[in-house]
């Protein structure tokens, strides 16, 4: 096995007064796992909770990293895949806390990719009204987005995450070695949140991206370290600015997600279209609606496709032409976004790559445009 001096474990806080906490980014970070939670938490013991491929990949080399470092630990698995998001897996993973004889000093630590971090984060926000947890994300999209900032919860028929808390975690503990055993549709899937960073307010970093984001998703070390380093640097700078997406700063981390949580619950959650999937044809969108109203120019909403068209993401609904689309129900589920004030829906639009902001003054008809262009065949 190769072993790593520590510098190469990079470190990110995220500032958040009393509720700060530091995100470590490098390899070996599940061997090493347990003495990092013993430097932040006084832990009586650790609940992992893993879904069912995780814990056959990964489980036991966490398992032994908190036996190395004293703790004990109990392992609770769940079923793979976003249906896993809801209130009947809410239900039996807190009895299972409860049967465990859980304690406020005890510990969840979630170990896998979002749909764990959401619910073993949510679990552990309404478990004797708040335990500690740790994230420890497997998947690229929890490395660089879900496992930072402390938004937890689960999806209801009325749609996506309208059930949850914010409860920050204690520790994040991104380990890069766990992304190779990650499917390629995975990987790409979480690359459209990575994207997503440059989108909202760092040009650069976009421009990075279109030269070595085929490093990053090819797994060469350094560039993949650096676009998740700098992707939670991106995040944790949002989060501390609005933890809980009160001033409008935190909201911005909603680019293109009110065109995707609509595409995911059309699918009804089955995996047609993962949730980064979704994103990355709801950043095309969101830049064509952004262009459709005149404030993007058409040359950086073609750039924002062009990327993630060469990353191999969908970039329009009529890339799962099996899904039956509808401007009009599409249109529906948005009515149910998290950003409806006064029944309006606050849109995300960008002034060109890196310059997000948001509006309340979307007209309905502007994006029942979009989509329905989106939606005619090419
Ligand atoms: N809380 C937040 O801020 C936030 C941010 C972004 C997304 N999300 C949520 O995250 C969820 C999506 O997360 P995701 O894309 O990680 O999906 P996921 O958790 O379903 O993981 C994707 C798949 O990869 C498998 N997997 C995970 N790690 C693996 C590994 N190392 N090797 C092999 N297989 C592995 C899982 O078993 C699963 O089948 C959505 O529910 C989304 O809403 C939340
Ligand atoms: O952390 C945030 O804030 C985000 O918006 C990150 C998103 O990538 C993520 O999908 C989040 O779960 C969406 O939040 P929601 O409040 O719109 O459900
Ligand atoms: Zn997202």
């Amino acid at each position: 096995m190769t072993t790593h001096s520590p510098e190469a474990v990079e470190r990110v806080e995220v500032d958040l007064g009393s509720r700060s906490y530091p995100i470590l980014v490098g390899p070996e970070l599940l061997a090493t796992g347990g003495e990092h939670i013993r430097e932040v938490l006084d832990a009586r013991r650790v609940f992992v909770v893993a879904d069912e491929t995780v814990a056959g990949l990964h489980l036991p080399a966490f398992q032994r990293g908190l036996e190395q470092a004293g703790l004990r630990h109990e392992a609770f698995v769940v079923p793979a895949g976003e249906h896993t998001k809801d209130f009947s897996h809410l239900e039996r993973l807190v009895d299972r806390l409860l049967d465990a004889g859980a304690e406020r000093r005890d510990v969840v630590a979630a170990l896998g990719g979002g749909v764990v971090g959401d619910l073993a984060g949510f679990a552990a926000a309404v478990t004797l009204r708040g335990l500690a947890y740790v994230q420890v994300p497997t998947t690229l999209l929890a490395q660089v987005d879900s496992s930072v900032g402390g938004k937890t919860g689960i999806n209801t028929r009325h749609g996506k995450n309208l059930v949850g808390a914010f409860h920050q975690p204690s520790l994040v503990l991104a380990d890069t070695d766990v992304l190779d055993t990650l499917p390629a549709r995975e990987l790409r899937a979480g690359y459209a949140e990575v994207v997503k960073y440059g989108c909202i307010n760092d040009a650069p970093f976009f421009a990075w991206l279109e030269t070595n984001g085929l490093d990053v998703l090819e797994g060469r070390t350094a560039p993949r370290r650096e676009a998740i380093v700098r992707s939670c640097r991106r995040k944790a700078g949002i989060v501390a600015e609005d933890e809980t997406e009160s001033t409008g700063a935190r909201a911005l981390l909603n680019l293109g997600h009110t065109f995707a949580h609509a595409l995911e619950a059309e699918c009804g959650y089955d995996g047609t279209l993962l949730h980064g999937e979704a994103v990355a044809i709801g950043l095309v969108l969101a830049a064509e609606l952004s262009a459709e109203l005149g404030v993007c120019p058409g040359a950086d909403a073609a750039r924002v496709r062009a990327h993630l068209a060469a990353a191999g993401l969908p970039t329009s609904p009529l890339d799962r032409p099996a899904v039956a689309w509808s401007v009009a129900r599409l249109l529906d589920h948005m009515a149910h976004d998290k950003k409806v004030r006064d029944g309006r829906v606050t849109f995300v639009l960008m002034r060109g790559i890196g310059a997000a902001y948001l509006s309340r003054e979307v007209p309905r008809e502007a994006v029942a445009a979009v989509l329905g262009n989106a939606l005619m065949a090419a």
